[in-house]
């Protein structure tokens, strides 16, 4: 009998030695998921909303998304917002990322007529949210510009900063006091240099270089005269943090060799240093061998000047600093070469000033978006040298999510692996010192992928595109997302029962 007893004590101190070595997350951390207003509201007309630049590009032009479809419908969150926020419990959620659509609040885009409709909307949507404690994350800007601004102008317009200035106070006004987490701007990669620079994203400018760099200064200094405008009059009274959101894969080197090195450097310069930099560096204004490298191109290409603008002295000391965290975006990861791996890009270009080759090992599994492979502990890898830049600030993994075709319905096993493989390197860079204080899941349910329209699927709930009623269904990622909600850790042995979702006490 005695020996039993010890035997069966002896069991539970192994069990408990494991779980303790087990690694988990701080109950703090904030675990949530995002989405954005014009992939899955709909309603893309209704009670007084204003056209957007998606919106305008799609009717114009349909044949620009890939599957001939648009966002007039998406997902109709803007009517199924309750099932939304039931999905939320059903995962256990502490936050929701989602974005509000500026045109939906001002119609004009310009501050001096409100819609109520849209106010009512949001309100309604954050207050169910509060009412089960889902913390919401509030984007004020992914990428659906109105119609109006982008008729002035838009980004390459400086005059953007004061409207972007005067329609973040009304957002201010409006939400503040319950939504304590805003974002200004989602990916000033993805705005300036695929919808000013390029065609993949409207308003498809395809402007060259100038139009990235342009975008992107005057979107630096939009965003920054938002967040000092919060911080004196509305943080004092609401309490909030107002950040922004960059989209950060990991650039490494292919090979030791100081070429490379410096290959891998320019091209994290090029992609999001050269707006991480007059953020969150300690000197401000554009990354030194970026900003060498664009000159050096310039002179060669036979221009008198660098075609990178400058930032003025005053410009730079509102832009440095401003932030109270640093969203990331991250997806993916590429190996970065001087020599190899080039290919033809058009001149001027920000491809053209950077001027490198990148590739993925075919060992790394792919994606139904071309983009998107799992490399190996990647986020890790970013906010590493984000930290070590940038001396540490709060972060926020605001999106982090993997593609899958329509095809692959609710058994979405690759969609486990990679969420799995992100939650280790979450964890890596919490045991590093990164000051890493939550994630959000791209994306809570399947929506309309931009130029990819329905055919590429990140969502941990499956919608159905062909039904009216929009039906959401949880696939096998959305049960185990929750399981390591849950649990604050990662359970490989985990396989769901059935795929039937309830919600847990409490949620
Ligand atoms: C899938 C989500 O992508 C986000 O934007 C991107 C797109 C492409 C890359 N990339 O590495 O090439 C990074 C981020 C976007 O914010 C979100 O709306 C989704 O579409």
């Amino acid at each position: 009998m005695k020996l039993l007893v010890v035997l069966s004590l002896v069991i539970v101190a192994i069990q408990g030695a494991n779980v303790r070595h087990q690694r988990q997350f701080p109950d703090d951390f904030l675990f949530g998921a995002a989405t954005a207003a014009y992939q899955i509201e709909g309603a893309w007309n209704e009670d007084g909303k204003g056209e957007n630049i998606w919106d305008h590009m799609i009717h114009t032009n349909p044949n620009v998304i890939r599957d001939v479809t648009n966002g007039d419908v998406a997902a109709d969150s803007y009517h199924n917002y309750k099932r939304d926020v039931e999905m939320m419990r059903e995962l256990g959620l502490d936050a929701y990322r989602f974005s509000l659509s500026w045109p939906r609040i001002l119609p004009t885009g310009m501050a001096n007529e409100v819609n109520p409709a849209g106010i009512a909307f949001y309100n309604n949507y954050i207050d169910e949210m509060l009412k089960y404690n889902i913390t919401p994350m509030v984007t004020l800007y992914h990428w659906d510009l109105p119609q109006k601004l982008q008729d002035l102008g838009g980004f390459a317009n400086p005059l953007i900063s004061d409207w972007f200035e005067d329609y973040a106070r009304v957002v201010f006004e409006n939400f503040g006091d319950r939504v304590k987490m805003f974002i200004t701007f989602n990916e000033p990669r993805e705005i300036c240099y695929q919808g000013y620079g390029g065609d993949l994203k409207a308003p498809i400018l395809n402007s060259t270089a100038m139009g990235t760099y342009l975008c992107g200064k005057h979107l630096l200094i939009a965003h920054a005269k938002a967040y000092h405008m919060y911080n004196k009059e509305f943080k004092p009274t609401q309490g909030g943090q107002c950040g922004i959101t960059i989209s950060v894969n990991w650039f490494g080197p292919a090979t030791d060799s100081a070429e490379d090195q410096m290959a891998a450097e320019i091209k994290r310069q090029g992609e999001w240093g050269i707006y991480a930099h007059p953020i969150f560096s300690s000197e401000g204004g554009f990354p030194k061998e970026f900003s060498e490298r664009v000159a050096e191109k310039s002179a060669q290409q036979g221009y008198r000047r660098s075609r990178l603008p400058e930032f003025t002295e005053e410009e730079k000391t509102l832009v440095k600093g401003a932030s109270d965290f640093f969203g990331v975006n991250h997806y993916t990861a590429r190996l970065v070469s001087a020599t190899l791996y080039k290919e033809a890009v058009p001149v001027p270009s920000l491809l053209d000033d950077m001027d490198v080759g990148h590739n993925a090992p075919d060992d790394w599994a792919t994606s139904a978006s071309s983009w998107l492979v799992l490399a190996p502990n990647s986020i890790f890898n970013a906010l590493k040298h984000l930290k070590e830049r940038y001396n540490n600030p709060n972060f926020y993994v605001t999106e982090n999510g993997w593609s899958t075709y329509y095809e692959t319905g609710l058994m979405d096993d690759g969609r486990v692996t990679y969420y799995r493989a992100s939650m280790e390197s979450l964890l890596n860079c919490l045991d590093d010192g990164i000051n890493l204080k939550g994630y959000m899941a791209w994306s809570l349910m399947d929506n309309f992928e931009w130029m990819q329209g329905y055919v590429e699927r990140f969502g941990l709930y499956q919608v159905d595109f062909s039904d009216p009623a929009r039906t959401r269904t949880p696939r096998k990622s959305a049960f185990v997302y929750k399981h390591i909600i849950k649990h604050r850790a990662v359970d490989y042995e985990y396989e769901p029962e059935s795929l039937v979702m309830t919600i847990d006490e409490g949620h």
